[in-house]
Order: structure tokens, then sequence, then C-alpha cells
């Protein structure tokens, strides 16, 4: 019988679930807190079942021997290393939609409470103080609400913003106009939202891109007497930067669900007069946790005991029969996704999918999912195989899959076009005998090369000098090169130049890349 370790609070319900469905169930809700003791005991289980306080580290992990899969109930899996959880093939899953509603009405009641001091004024009252002429208040009708990140809650506060009556204007790369018209909200530049709200609020997951999104530069963009909500993650925003824009009143207050540090049991900001804070209560409402908590109950149980795969973040949804020939082609439509989203920086209009030779007759579906997901993952931290199709289709972004029986130079091809407002650019690939995906075309021009965990992309003129002026500088800069891989349309035409290097590449040598005479564009990429 499969074994499960609860060491967050969840509802009831899952226990129950579990115990129902034949899968023995251990429930200690404080484990999370406490690291030593879930290292000692995780070996013992198949299935770990966390809200935010557990930290599933590649250090647990490690200890982690038996374990076959990771069930977030809820949204964000910031607290779960989900490349230590994959290479060591466990399945981690999360419940994308359960909490959302939840989320966005805390986002909402914590805006009201700025608006009105709601938390001074209640203090004050229950002190008998009756200070009636302390607090004055702002009213929401007709004020610009701000949201980054238009996703699933980010939609539920816009909608419920224009039901206030609020102009909402929303920051999202991935917001497609016809989203934005669907929802009513007017999509706008990070820096137009900033200069432009009266009422900011983050809904975006926590991703390189994200952490410290408001800083002090940020802030200063910003109308004096603007106020902040934050219910999605605290490394959002720079603390110490929030502090200083209350202290000299150029905020005139912030809501904040969740710090950076948690449990935050002391803060630069508790106290402060102009602050509303709550201890991670975005997703706590009974609904939302018997929501979360089948889900997740439900999930890792057909995983368990039918091996069916759902909402994982790491894993495609594919039988048992398939699984061994198409493996390889959903790891490689992947990749080829991840390859197309880390160069694309405009709204994505469309994906085609070319499938030739023998991959036009295995599981395309499968397969496309993948591609999306790899082209959404930079900015979604939450796609999944199972989510990527539903979630591009809501953002507006056609699918279109093409087959063809025979692929010019390969058994089997799998070509990826991302369509911009701007271009198309496309990435083709296969996998050889060895079972390795390899890129053999970038925009049209051949080439051979695997894909690597750190990668440098360089379009160019074909110009003699080129390569030792590069490798010099990646050399100069102590950085050794793995692989180096090139190709071009013609003599002295438009070239690629993909490599392979160890370790990560400072932002400074990309910029001393891009400075090369023949170079257009340098990238770095990562897998
Ligand atoms: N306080 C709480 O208890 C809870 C917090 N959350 C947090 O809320 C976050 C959002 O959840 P969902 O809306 O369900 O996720 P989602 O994935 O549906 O939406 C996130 C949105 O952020 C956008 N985005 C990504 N990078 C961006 C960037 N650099 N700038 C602007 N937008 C960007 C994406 O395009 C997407 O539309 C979760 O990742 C989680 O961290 C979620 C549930 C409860
Ligand atoms: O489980 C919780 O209380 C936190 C929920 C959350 O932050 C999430 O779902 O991302």
């Amino acid at each position: 019988m499969p074994r499960v370790l609860i060491s967050d609070k969840l509802s009831p319900t899952a226990v129950q679930i579990f115990k129902d469905r034949g899968v023995d169930v251990d429930y200690m809700p404080d484990l999370g807190k406490d690291k030593e003791k879930l290292a000692e005991i995780i070996g013992n289980y198949d299935g770990l079942a966390i809200r935010s306080n557990t930290k599933v580290t590649a250090k647990l992990i490690e200890k982690a021997g038996a374990l076959k899969v990771i069930g977030r109930a809820g949204i964000g899996v910031d607290n779960v290393d989900i490349p230590a959880a994959t290479a060591k093939g466990i399945i981690v899953m999360n419940t994308p939609f359960g909490n959302s509603i939840t989320t966005a009405e805390h986002a909402i009641a914590m805006m009201f409470a700025l608006a009105r001091q709601i938390p001074e004024a209640n203090a004050s009252t229950h002190e008998g103080k009756w200070e009636k002429n302390r607090f004055m208040g702002v009213e929401l009708t007709s004020k610009t609400l701000g949201i980054i990140g238009c996703g699933n809650i980010g939609s539920i506060v816009a909608e419920r913003g224009i039901g206030l009556k609020m102009h909402v204007i929303a920051f999202d790369p991935f917001l497609s106009p016809e989203r934005a018209v669907d929802l009513g909200v007017e999509k706008v530049e990070l820096d137009e939202l900033f200069r432009r709200s009266d009422f900011i609020t983050l809904h975006t997951p926590m991703t390189e891109k994200t952490r410290n999104i408001i800083d002090i530069s940020a802030l200063l963009k910003m109308k004096k007497g603007v106020r902040i909500i934050n219910c999605a993650r605290g490394g959002l925003i720079v603390e110490a930067d929030l502090k200083a824009a209350l202290d000299s009143g150029h905020v005139a207050g912030a809501a904040l669900d969740v710090f950076e540090i948690e449990p935050a049991t002391s803060h630069l900001l508790f106290g402060h007069p102009n602050v509303v804070a709550t201890p991670h209560l975005g997703a706590s409402t009974t609904e939302a946790q018997e929501n979360v908590a089948l889900q997740v109950a439900e999930q890792m149980c057909d995983y368990l005991l039918k091996g069916a795969v759902t909402n994982a973040l790491n894993m495609p949804s594919i039988s048992a029969d398939e699984a061994p020939r198409l493996t390889p082609f959903v790891k490689l439509a992947e990749l080829l996704g991840s390859f197309a989203g880390q160069l694309t920086e405009t709204g994505i209009k469309g994906i085609r999918l070319e499938y030739e030779g023998d991959v036009s007759r295995m599981n395309t579906r499968a397969l496309t999912a993948a591609a999306i997901t790899g082209v959404l993952r930079p900015v979604l931290q939450s796609v999944n195989m199972v989510s990527a199709p539903a979630v591009a289709k809501e953002r507006g972004i056609a699918i279109e899959e093409v087959r063809r029986d025979s692929a010019a130079n390969h058994e089997a091809l799998i070509r990826l076009v991302v369509v911009t407002e701007r271009q198309e650019r496309g990435v083709a690939g296969t996998v050889f005998a060895d079972g390795k995906p390899r890129i053999v075309e970038i925009k049209g021009i051949r080439m051979e090369a695997e894909f690597g965990p750190s990668m440098i992309y360089v379009t160019n003129e074909d110009k003699p000098g080129f390569i030792g002026r590069f490798a010099g500088l990646l050399g100069d800069a102590g950085i050794n090169i793995a692989t180096f891989n090139l190709g071009r349309h013609a003599q002295g035409a438009d070239a690629i130049c993909l490599v392979e290097v160890d370790g990560d590449v400072p932002a400074a040598v990309l910029d001393e890349v891009s400075a090369l005479p023949m170079v257009r564009q340098a990238k770095h990429l990562a897998f």
C-alpha cells in the first residue's frame, strides 16, 4: 500500500480521501516547520502533500528515496525545487484553480482595508477612542487599479475591480489584446501602469523576471499617494525600498499578505501605521481549502494507484503503452518550446507545430502540449502539460498542428514556429538513436546541437574574425566552452552560433558579445 505524508495543515477531506482510496496516510500538520524531523522520516513515503510551509529543497529530496509524487495543495510551487524533483523522477503536481477566487477576494479585501484604514480604525475603536476625525479614507470608484500579472487571480481581481467602477489597467506580457478586451481591462506597459495607478495589486508568480519588480526605481515612477497590495509572493517587492517610500509619504499605504521570509514573526514594516498585514491568508477560506485538499488527494491517489498524471508541472500526461516511444519526443518538444519561449520578448499570436516523418503518427496532442508548456514556462511558472493548451487558448494564442508523412533529412522531425506581431521564428529538432534530443535547424539555418543547461545564442553576419573574438571574450571572462555549433544561410549571409558553456553567463559578458560589430543578437538560454 502506498504511503503518503501530509506535512502542512490540510482539510480533513484530504486524509479521508487517501484512506477511502486505500492509501496509508500520516497527517503531521506542523512538520513542515521542522526541517530536521521531516528529513529524518521523508524516506518512508511515496507521496508528500504540502501547502506553503514545507520547503521541499534539493537537500530534502536527496533523503526522499521512495518519493514518487509531491502534491501542492495550492498554486505557487516556489517552495519546491522542481529541477531537483525532476532529476529524481518525482512528479510535482499542483491545484492550479482551487484557491484563485479566494485569493482574488483577499486582494480586494486588502484594497478596501487600505482605502478606509479599517484595521487601524478597528483597533482604535476597540480601545474606546472613537477617533472619527482621524480616519479619512478614499473612494475606490473612478480610481485606477493597476494589475501586474493578469492570469487566473489577476483576471478575477480585474472583474471585481470593474464591478467596483474602477478603471482597470494591466501589465502582463502574456495577456493578448483580445483577452484584455474580453476582460474589459486596458493593457499597458509597466511604466505606464506605475505612472497612472492609484492602487497597484500584484498577481504574478515568483520568477527571476518578477523578483524585486517593485524596487525603489519602480516606486519613484508611481503617483504620490499610491497604495500597493501584494497577495502573490513577498520577494516581488524590495521591502526596505517600500519602507522608505512609505516613510516619505510617497506611498500612502501597503497591504501585504506575503513576505520575503515566511513565517514573518518580526519585520521592518510591522507596526508601520500605513501597513496592513496578514499572515499569508490569501488561500485561507473553507471553500478554497476544501477545493485544494480534495483535488490534491485525488490527483495523488490517481498517480500512486493507477499511474495517471494530472496537473503535473514536470511530467506530461501519457498512457503507459505509448510512454517508451513518446517520452524522448515529449522532451524534445518541450525543449524546442523553451528555446523559442526564451527568445520571444513580444506578445505571441500563434504557435505552429510541424510534425514530419515518424513523429507525425505519434500522440501529437501530448507533444503539442509539451511544446506550448516550454514556450509559456519562462513567464508562467505554474503552467503544465494539462493546462498549457487551455492557457494558450485563453490568451488568444492560436495553436496549429501540421503533419507531413516524411521528413527531408531525418526519420522524424518537429519544427516549432512562434508567430509574434513582428516575426515568425522557427526551430526544429529530432531525436537520434541515442535517445537525445538535438536542434537541427534554427530560423531555416541548418545546424546540429545538443541542448545544454547553459547556452549562448548569437545571430551574426558571417564574417571572418567573429569566432575568434567571441571565443576570446568568453575565455577572458573565465567561461569554459562545452560545445560550439555554427550554421549559416550562405557564405557572408546570416549566421547563427549556439554555444554550450559551463556555468552561468554574467549580463556584462553578454553585453560585450552583443557589442561585437558583426553580432545582431546575443542571448543566454537556460534549459
Ligand atoms: N497569497 C496567497 O495565499 C496566494 C498566492 N498565490 C500567488 O499568486 C500567483 C498568481 O497565481 P495565478 O493567477 O493562479 O497564476 P497564473 O499563472 O494564472 O497567472 C500569473 C500571471 O502572471 C503573468 N506574468 C508572468 N511574468 C510576468 C511579468 N514579468 N510581469 C507581469 N506579468 C507576468 C503571467 O503571464 C500570468 O498571466 C501564484 O504564482 C502564487 O505565487 C496564489 C494563490 C494563493
Ligand atoms: O496554502 C496556502 O495557504 C498558500 C497558498 C498559496 O500561496 C498558493 O497557492 O500559491
